[in-house]
């Protein structure tokens, strides 16, 4: 049986004297494990893209996690190399491909800069370095060179009763992990909070006017799909609401 076809940003990296248009596998192995979808990379090429052209011959859309920092020229921020390293070319390609996305009502889900690259391409802002703020707890991965430990759980999260991502998870709290510097600052208009950290930091969010699945997490879900019951659970809707994409285009092409 056909499956459903998700688009997965990714990050331009310089390799052996290249420049490569790549995405952590673990996303990737989340799709296919988790969602029963099939992932497609979408080169960052920015404006030489024809986005309709690939959201036509897709059923959602997936956007990774990464350490480079959306541009703080793009939300009225401190566009200093500290708050760095960047990724323009990225930018240049999810935050256009969110509106599109969005405007189709395709199945979007958001993960970490994901969430934080929703948030801008909606209007809002980010604030850097969110460790030295007052008030709030240390967000960003233990140092560690296992990616276990990395991606280990570290602290829990309050999810909105009632909400979108209640729905999916249930209204208690999940314990999550955590490997960020960023965070939301204004939350754009049309977003709704879904969870929150101990500390008031946004950690989901939920697109208001989407009929279906467009939820943005700050935690990583891919990474312990395979063990994680929240986690599984989170890329399984993903997967059946794109599923429900795929056969709704179906039925109208037919
Ligand atoms: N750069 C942003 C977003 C963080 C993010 O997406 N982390 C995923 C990469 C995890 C890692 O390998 O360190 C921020 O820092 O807020």
């Amino acid at each position: 049986m056909r499956k459903p076809v998700v688009l997965v940003s990714a990050d331009v990296k310089p390799i052996e004297g290249f420049d490569w248009h790549a995405a952590i596998s673990s996303y990737l192995d989340a799709l296919v494990h988790g969602a029963d979808a099939m992932p497609v990379l979408l080169p960052a090429l920015g404006p030489a893209l024809d986005l309709d052209s690939l959201l036509d011959r897709v059923d959602g859309v997936l956007l990774t996690g990464s350490r480079s920092n959306v541009h703080p020229s793009l939300y009225g921020g401190d566009a200093h190399e500290r708050n760095g390293p960047f990724d323009t070319r990225r930018d240049a390609t999810t935050l256009p491909l969110i509106r599109r996305a969005l405007a189709r009502h395709l199945p979007l889900f958001a993960i970490c800069r994901g969430l934080q690259e929703l948030n801008v391409a909606l209007g809002g802002t980010l604030v850097s370095e969110v460790q030295d703020i007052d008030g709030r707890r240390d967000h960003r991965a233990p140092e560690s060179d296992s990616m276990d430990e990395r991606f280990a759980l570290a602290h829990h999260v309050d999810i909105v009763p009632g909400g979108r991502l209640a729905a999916v998870l249930g209204d208690a709290r999940v314990e999550v992990n955590s490997l960020h510097r960023q965070a939301i600052g204004a939350l754009a208009p049309g977003l709704t909070i879904e969870a929150q950290a101990e500390d008031s930091t946004i950690e989901a969010v939920s697109v208001d006017a989407h009929p279906g699945f467009a939820l943005a997490t700050q935690w990583h879900p891919e990474y312990w799909v395979g063990s994680d019951s929240a986690s599984a659970r989170l890329f399984a809707a993903f997967g059946e609401a794109a599923r429900a994409q795929m056969t709704a285009t179906a039925r109208s092409a037919a």
